[in-house]
């Protein structure tokens, strides 16, 4: 068990060690700004209240948080892992050679793939995705605008209608043609925009009516006399997808599963935690399509009688700026030119992010062919959403738990995402709000990975709808229903920084849909705040009154310090409130009207070679009527 005592099901939460911290702290501690938004303005802020553990588990109650959930944490050591669900082994479409080349509907499999409640569908506020695009590589692209339009396989069409996606968001409209003509790529769109389905879609397509001639001999899973023991081969994917955490991987998977359904690509999960014997099993079932987390792919690519890379025609690098970081370079390396791997000329090669620092983007082109296309959706890389509003709240060190508390007691209840940077602030948060009645759950790596599975379901299935984070959360997640994400602590920049930030604020206010992101700012976080207050007026929030000492002059140029500006090119956007277009920078307002932007200038140094009788341009994005609401 990780040292985490106070939530076993024989203390429940009730007289847990923090219990009374908050009456005795009087108060949250969020410097009252004048914010009409923020917590400071209630008059009953509720950590001023004295109350028994019963009368605060009644107050939340109250403020239409549901009941807390006790989990009894031995379970976890006592069940082994043996007869655990892993996210891993979720079901998945299973074939038989006698399909042919398209499997039947199976009404149950259907269900649970696309019907559940928990998928997310888009919202609202769609027309809030930045149309804003930046395209440079060999030739031009000519946009799909609709998924009918793009000349995918029928299977896959059929998947992504069951999915309920009705539009292209704007980096699948460049992406998927981008990657059907076969050339290696890296794209760049804000968080929830659909990066996802941009690569998944066209990549299953191009396999699809080539499956049966690429795909390397697999059992029948079907066959009810497949016999798991028996019927073993070596795992050789066509397809493998690289992502930098567990959580990601899963949530891979089940887009894959998706995507996969009544096709004979068989879609397989490997990551930490999951048990090695179990991820063998399932590979030695067949594996065309691999998702996998580095440390777990490495490890398994030094079995060559379980997983060979010599039929891999994808290699798609996810969240590619973290995976391109120092921590990755080893196992990156391995994975993008070592082993057996396949080194035709067919290996098509691409990397996706929200956040990518000039430095990764650099390393980036390390590894694609001469002629890779680049696809930026937004103005600048790492760029926030504005379907997100950002709130800084002033709040010293010792006060963030009791202001974490008065925040969420004073904000309608919904899923809640808190991050703090150190594992024992997560355990301590948790613990404390747990222990005032509200229902909580926590995840960090320090979780064995059965603890960590069952916080996000929990967390998914809104049993538990406020999860308590370390930035190990941060990228990539997609849960439907965030409205809220805290951040308890900033990430410094020794730790990624803005783009931290902007993967964390990124949880929420994903497809269309709106969402809040409140965090605690305080003198501990000076090195990010000239960046903070950069963003803050990109994104059109509100700079608090602690910070305006840093907002640049009306109308003057922010530079925003992207890691290498050695060449003088940093990222620039115009200041204040509707600044204007500057052709010698990258605009903020999204480019409905096609306004025109010096072409590649966001790129900086980056534009070599697209030049040269290539493709160089700001695409812009000019939708057809039918789609005109972006
Ligand atoms: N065309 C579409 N129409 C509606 N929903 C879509 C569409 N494409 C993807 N989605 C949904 O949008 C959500 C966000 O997609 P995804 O997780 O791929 O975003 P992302 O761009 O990778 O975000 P992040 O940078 O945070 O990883 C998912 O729930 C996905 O199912």
């Amino acid at each position: 068990m990780v040292g985490y005592p106070f939530r076993t099901v024989a203390t429940a939460g009730d007289g847990g060690h923090a219990s009374n911290a908050a009456t005795a702290a009087g108060g949250s501690g969020i410097a009252d700004r004048g914010d009409k938004q923020s917590a400071t303005t209630l008059e009953d802020a509720a950590s001023k209240l004295n109350l028994s553990t019963d009368d605060y588990v009644a107050k939340a109650r109250g403020a239409g948080w549901t009941e807390k959930t006790a989990f009894d944490y031995d379970q976890y050591n006592r069940a082994g892992g043996d007869s655990h669900n892993w996210a891993g082994s979720a079901k998945k479409y299973e074939w038989k050679d006698e399909y042919g080349d398209v499997g039947p509907e199976v009404p149950e499999l259907e269900q649970l793939l696309f019907g559940g409640e928990f998928q997310m569908r888009k919202g609202a506020h769609y027309e809030n995705l930045d149309i804003k695009v930046t395209v440079e590589g060999p030739k031009e692209i000519v946009p799909i605008r609709k998924f009918d339009d793009a000349g995918l396989h029928p299977v896959i069409l059929r998947n992504v209608e069951l999915c309920g996606y009705d539009d292209v968001t704007p980096i699948q409209s460049y992406a998927i043609p981008a990657i059907l003509k076969g050339n290696d790529l890296v794209a760049i769109a804000e968080t929830g925009s659909g990066k996802t389905a941009a690569y998944m879609i066209p990549t299953l397509s191009r396999l699809m009516g080539k499956a049966r001639k690429l795909c390397a001999p697999k059992p029948n899973t079907a066959d009810p006399m497949y016999n798991p023991r028996r019927d073993r081969v070596k795992a050789e994917p066509l397809v493998v997808i690289v992502v930098p955490t567990r959580e990601l991987a899963m949530q891979i998977f089940d887009e894959a599963r998706r995507m996969c359904y009544r096709s004979m690509l068989r879609p397989v999960a490997a990551y930490g935690g999951r048990p090695m014997g179990d991820t063998c099993d399932d590979l030695q079932a067949g594996c065309d399509i691999l998702i996998a987390t580095p440390g777990r792919l490495c490890d398994l690519m030094g079995k060559p009688h379980v997983l060979t890379m010599s039929r891999v025609k994808f290699t798609i690098i996810d969240e590619a700026d973290e995976m391109l970081d120092q921590d990755w370079e080893e196992e990156l390396k391995k994975i993008m030119a070592g082993g057996d791997s396949n080194e035709d000329a067919d290996h098509q090669y691409m990397m996706f992010s929200a956040t990518f620092p000039k430095g990764a983007r650099k390393m980036a082109r390390n590894y694609m062919s001469p002629e890779y296309y680049r696809i930026r959706v937004g103005g600048r890389a790492g760029q926030a959403h504005k379907n997100i509003r950002q709130e800084i709240l002033h709040v010293d060190g010792d006060r963030k738990k009791e202001a974490v508390y008065d925040l969420l007691m004073a904000s309608k209840p919904g899923r809640t995402l808190i991050f703090c940077n150190a594992k024992p602030a997560v355990d301590l948060m948790d613990d404390f709000l747990y222990n005032r009645g509200l229902p909580t759950t926590s995840i960090h790596s320090d979780r064995s990975q059965l603890e960590r599975e069952d916080a996000l379901r929990c967390f998914r299935t809104g049993k538990c709808p406020i999860l308590i984070a370390t930035g190990l959360s941060a990228r990539g997640w997609d849960v439907k229903g965030i409205e809220h994400v805290i951040q308890v602590d900033l990430p410094s920049t020794m730790y990624g920084g803005i783009n931290e930030y902007t993967h964390r604020i990124g949880r929420t206010g994903r497809i269309g849909h709106q969402g809040l992101a409140t965090s605690f700012y305080n003198d501990r976080n000076e090195d990010l705040a000239q960046d903070l207050v950069n963003l803050l007026i990109e994104s059109q929030c509100e700079v608090p009154d602690f910070l305006a000492h840093l907002k640049p002059e009306e109308g003057a140029k922010i530079d925003f310090d992207d890691d290498s500006d050695e060449e003088g090119e940093a990222d620039q956007v115009a200041a204040g409130p509707g600044g204007e277009e500057d052709t010698g920078g990258v605009a903020t307002d999204a480019a409905a009207d096609g306004g025109a932007v010096a072409a590649g200038s966001g790129w900086g140094a980056d534009t070599e070679g697209a030049g040269e009788g290539g493709f160089t341009a700001d695409a812009g994005f000019h939708p057809a009527p039918a789609i005109a609401a972006w």
